[in-house]
């Protein structure tokens, strides 16, 4: 089975596992771990797959990082790695797969859809839930107030619903919390998620879960942890559609949050990025050679931006000051 959503025991030892090893520093095993929880696991059992060349650690002043564990060439493909939720923009809802967010361009479906029956099995962990329930209000919110990050933990909230997930899933991440005005803002999408779940009869037991500390932490993790979805056009149809998409509005086919990939630490001159092809698989790559024990780092922001612009955007976006080499050397 693919770990799209591996949500089970497993993940709630995660949490609690990694406090242990950030005060043991026992970070080969967490590496293990994260890799274990991160990677495609399509391959037969019989066959045994060669880890990436990485390892997760402690940096000295940005928390934890990912080395190499190798020699990396440029251009090298590090490691792949599944969503642990992902979740189509608005804009994309009927013209990509709702669980995957490969393009369906050639479905005639005016509705949510998948793009084939092993998405649409794999979906059922949040699906058979969400379909319950009425979402207009919710969506109206997220699309009047162009906020995405509450649709990612309506789709968590739902899975956790099924059974398929524990509430300290992402308790992993880096933790944040959001400025007042953002609380303010978010109160009513957490008001219009409970109502939905009521509305549906889905039993105040199994919602117990949904505070509105939980969902402030998660939103708060998962804006700082998000990834946004661009899909490399393929085709020239698919080429002329996102350039229109990058003229008209939200280029970007959804969002989701990783495990692994959640790890890197920014840097406005990178050495790693990631990639997306058809769908909310990512794919991390190197941008240049890179030397055993170097740390890898993305770039979270418009690299092109200048310094000033990317400082505000990671202070107000990711809540640090970055001290990468070029921002230390005021380009
Ligand atoms: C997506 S997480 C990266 C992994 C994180 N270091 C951890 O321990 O989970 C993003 C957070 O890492 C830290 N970080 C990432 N890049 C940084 C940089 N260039 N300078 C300082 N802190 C950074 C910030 O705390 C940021 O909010």
């Amino acid at each position: 089975m693919v770990n799209y959503l591996i949500i089970d025991q497993r993940k709630l030892k995660m949490s609690r596992l990694v406090r242990w090893l950030c005060r043991s520093k026992k970070q080969h095993y967490l590496t293990n771990q994260l890799l274990a929880f991160s990677t495609d696991n399509k391959k037969p059992s019989n066959t045994r797959a060669t880890p990436p060349p990485i390892r997760v650690s402690l940096t000295e002043s940005a928390g934890r990082g990912v080395f190499a564990t190798r020699r990396i060439g440029a251009g090298d493909l590090i490691h792949t790695a599944k969503p642990i939720i992902a979740h189509p923009s608005l804009s994309s809802i009927n013209t990509v797969c709702y669980y995957c967010l490969r393009n369906k361009l050639n479905s005639t479906d005016q509705n949510v859809a998948f793009c084939g029956p092993e998405c649409e099995q794999n979906a059922k962990v949040f699906y058979d839930v969400e379909k319950e329930a009425e979402w207009v209000a919710f969506h109206d919110y997220c699309r009047s107030n162009g906020f995405k990050y509450p649709l990612l933990v309506k789709r968590l909230a739902c899975t956790i619903l099924s059974g398929a997930a524990h509430p300290e899933i992402l308790d992993i991440l880096q933790p944040a919390s959001l400025p007042h005005h953002i609380l303010l803002e978010m109160e009513e999408g957490f008001n219009l998620l409970r109502q939905g779940f009521t509305k549906a009869d889905a039993g105040s037991e199994k919602m117990a879960f949904l505070t509105k500390k939980w969902y402030n932490n998660v939103l708060a993790r998962i804006r700082i942890n998000a990834f946004r979805i661009e899909l490399a056009p393929g085709r020239y149809e698919d080429l002329l559609s996102s350039a229109a998409a990058c003229v008209d509005a939200e280029a970007a086919v959804g969002n989701a949050v990783y495990m692994l990939p959640s790890f890197y630490n920014h840097d406005c001159d990178p050495n790693a990025h990631i990639i997306w092809l058809e769908n909310a698989d990512a794919r991390v790559k190197a941008l240049r050679d890179i030397e055993p024990d170097e740390e890898l780092r993305i770039c979270y922001i418009d690299a092109s931006l200048d310094h000033n612009a990317r400082q505000t955007l990671l202070l107000e976006g990711f809540g640090f000051n970055c001290n990468c080499p070029r921002c230390s050397s005021g380009d």
